[in-house]
């Protein structure tokens, strides 16, 4: 063909058309690169799991930051994902996830992973059905699995700031009280034994007066400290006001209540506190009451471990009525 005959149709049309694709090529290519940066800057899994085949077919950028391992390695083996999953929630993890494939979507599932740095992780993950495939067809889960640890971390945190006291770091009064109803009720429900006592130190504003309002918190903190190691587990304990603690004993009959109680009047009194090079000790006054049948609240053994104590404090403090 010499230099002025035309150009065939069909090769300007295939040019052209080559001419196209190469535009279109580098126009995804563009897109594929801004969806990449936009998935790695979300903190946060995009996956796509293969139910079938059990094989997850997807994972975005932010895997191998969140996991601390390799996507290569989960894309090629399942089981990175499994074995990853703190253990005592596995089962919840799996569970959930089958769920999705009769319910079409799982908002919300939370779990544990273990990094590949060892550190504990929460995630949130929620997942639904990509396409509902016909009979014998692929179904693939498509989720999103979020980072929340630091939001676990907050609501633990404000979890424990509401429930606390923050001198003693025992239960405030809500939560002590709170959770003694709790206990009330199943007591109520099984028919099983339950105690409850009321502490209040002795003279203790002399304390404050003496040896200063410091020395009265430290005071606080040490019986505090003192009730939690003679309790049993399961035992509530929590300050009710501001030298008053609480006690409650779920499964406790009125005879072993009354040797716990004993073993903390004892314990006080080995309470040793030192001030501008003299010593000085503490004693307590004790409420004790078990619950009967005719209690229809809380309040009836609250009122009655009160007015033990209060009997406790007029026949002389640094005992133990029962009421
Ligand atoms: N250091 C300190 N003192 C507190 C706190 N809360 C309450 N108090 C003090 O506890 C004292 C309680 O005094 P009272 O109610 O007279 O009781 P008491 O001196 O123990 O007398 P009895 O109960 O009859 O033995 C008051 O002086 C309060 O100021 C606290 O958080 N820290």
């Amino acid at each position: 063909m010499d230099e002025h005959s035309p150009i065939p149709v069909e090769l300007e049309e295939l040019t052209l058309a080559l001419l196209h694709c190469r535009s279109e090529v580098a126009r995804l290519r563009e897109r594929e690169q801004l969806f990449s940066t936009l998935l790695g800057s979300v903190n946060a899994v995009l996956w796509a799991f293969d139910w079938q085949q059990q094989r997850v077919i997807y994972v975005s950028p932010a895997y191998e930051q969140i996991f601390g391992r390799s996507a290569a390695l989960l894309l090629a083996d399942y089981d990175e994902w499994r074995n990853c999953i703190y253990p005592d929630d596995l089962d919840y993890a799996a569970e959930s996830l089958a769920k999705v494939l009769d319910a079409g979507a799982v908002e919300s599932r939370e779990y544990r992973i273990i990094r590949g740095d060892g550190q504990l992780r929460w995630l949130n993950d929620k997942c639904f059905i990509s396409h509902q495939s016909a009979a014998g067809q692929a179904q693939i889960i498509v989720g999103i699995a979020e980072d929340i640890t630091e939001k676990k971390r907050l609501e633990g945190e404000l979890h424990r700031l509401a429930t606390t006291d923050v001198l003693t770091q025992s239960s405030n009064r809500r939560h002590f009280f709170d959770c003694a109803l709790g206990e009330f009720e199943r007591a109520r429900q099984f028919g099983t034994p339950l105690a409850f006592l009321l502490l209040d130190i002795d003279d203790f504003k002399q304390i404050n007066d003496r040896y200063g309002h410091q020395m009265g918190d430290r005071v606080l903190q040490r019986l505090a400290q003192c009730g939690a190691s003679v309790l049993r587990r399961g035992d509530l304990f929590g300050r009710i006001g501001g030298e008053e603690f609480a006690a409650l004993f779920p499964g406790c009959e009125p005879a072993l209540a009354g040797q716990i109680a004993e073993r903390l009047q004892r314990e006080v009194k080995r309470l040793g506190f030192a001030h501008q090079g003299k010593s000085f000790g503490i004693t307590i006054s004790q409420g004790l009451t078990s619950l009967e049948r005719s209690d229809q609240s809380l309040d009836a053994l609250f009122a009655r471990a009160d007015a033990a104590m209060y009997l406790a404090k007029r026949q002389g403090k640094n005992q133990i009525v029962r009421g």
